[in-house]
């Protein structure tokens, strides 16, 4: 009898003993799981460190190639251009820009604002097989590009805060299986920079080689010299190094040497293919308005000339200086017949989206 709670007793420990070793192994297992990940990542972080210093001793990052010439997508990319997107002819450098991107370069665009930089990633990742992923700051400019696609026929969604549950199983399941239509996805970089979950969906995308393109619009963001620095920004290198093979195109419509270097950095592209198109907007012009000390004047005065300048219902923005002053002259302009709302960071989601898409989409 006293035997048996001998044995009882050493049983006991002995079980404890191997939980706590299971505990101590899985640890362990663990351990080891993130040091190959960090080793994989830190490899690749070293290769990509020295083709940089490679390339930056023999090759300046600009166009040598004619990108002009012939290719053999040609008169696929005309078609898609022409029947999907309805454009009827290229503008400067959108031609050579997608043909860098289809012969598989990482492609840097300095374009003016409304020069036509989306077709730029858009059209390859229609061509390309598989789901271009695009970096994009804002909610509202990511909704505009998702409605504009959607209106095209182009299965794009976006991936943010506001996603509700249905969509994002989908977009998950579209990049962990290939299941379902997605061509374009739509994130802001918040979501890589702190959705793990999202990253190993996107790692398992790029395993099965559906992961065509990588978009990183208004790439100014990314440096800390640039006029738009976001923080979020910063650790989108991480791109780079997980899916090395897959081409990248950053834009942006403003950047200064010095924040061109800075993001060919940060974001490792440092054999990338430059193109800048001037940024000068003939159809863009300032005017100075003396300002009336009234403010029942000045509000007369902005509702005369939209309704002078603009008669057909055009659409436009008046910015103001205070979310409370962006309400009152909405509110004014109203009571002169003119349709007008206000949009700022104070609104809830739902009623930012909903102004939003009362406006109508944005033709540059
Ligand atoms: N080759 C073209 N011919 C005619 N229209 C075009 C062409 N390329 C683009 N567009 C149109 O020009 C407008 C502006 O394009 P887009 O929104 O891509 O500009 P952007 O350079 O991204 O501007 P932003 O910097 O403001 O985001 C869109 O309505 C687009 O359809």
């Amino acid at each position: 009898m006293e035997d048996e709670e001998n044995i009882e007793e050493e049983l006991l420990l002995v079980e404890s003993q191997l939980n706590g070793l299971q505990d101590k192994i899985k640890t362990l297992l663990d351990q080891q799981e993130e040091l190959y990940e960090r080793q994989a990542q830190l490899k690749a972080m070293l290769e990509i460190s020295k083709t940089s210093r490679d390339a930056s001793n023999s090759a300046p990052s600009v166009a040598l190639e004619d990108w002009s010439g012939k290719f053999s997508w040609d008169s696929q990319a005309d078609d898609t251009r022409f029947n999907v997107f309805g454009i009827s002819s290229y503008r400067s450098n959108q031609r050579e820009i997608i043909n860098s991107i289809m012969s598989g370069k990482d492609v840097l665009v300095i374009m003016a604002a409304g020069g036509g930089k989306s077709l730029c990633y858009q059209l390859p990742a229609v061509l390309r097989d598989g789901i271009t992923l695009v970096v994009s700051p804002l909610l509202s400019l990511i909704q505009d590009q998702v409605m504009g696609l959607a209106a095209l026929g182009i299965p794009a969604h976006m991936l943010t805060s506001t996603t509700n549950k249905e969509i994002e199983k989908f977009i998950y399941k579209a990049l962990e299986k290939g299941e379902g239509e997605l061509k374009i996805l739509y994130v802001t970089p918040e979501k890589i920079s702190k959705s793990k979950r999202f990253m190993s969906k996107l790692e398992k995308c790029h395993h099965a080689g559906r992961l065509s393109l990588v978009a990183i619009d208004e790439a100014h963001c990314c440096s800390q010299w640039g006029h738009d620095f976001r923080p979020d920004y910063k650790n989108l290198g991480i791109l780079k190094i997980q899916f090395p093979s897959v081409p990248m195109i950053a834009l942006t419509a403003t950047a200064t040497s010095k924040v061109q270097m800075d993001l060919i950095e940060m974001l490792h592209i440092p054999r990338s293919v430059k193109f800048v198109s001037t940024v000068n907007r003939p159809n863009l012009f300032y005017r100075v308005y003396e300002k009336s000390s009234v403010g029942k004047v000045v509000i007369d005065e902005i509702a005369n000339f939209i309704s002078e300048s603009y008669p057909n219902n055009e659409s436009g923005i008046v910015y103001c200086f205070s979310r409370k002053e962006c309400e009152q002259v909405a509110k004014e302009l109203r009571g002169r017949g003119i349709s007008a709302d206000y949009y700022h960071a104070d609104m809830d989601v739902v009623a930012r989206e909903k102004v939003h898409m009362r406006v109508p989409h944005a033709q540059g």
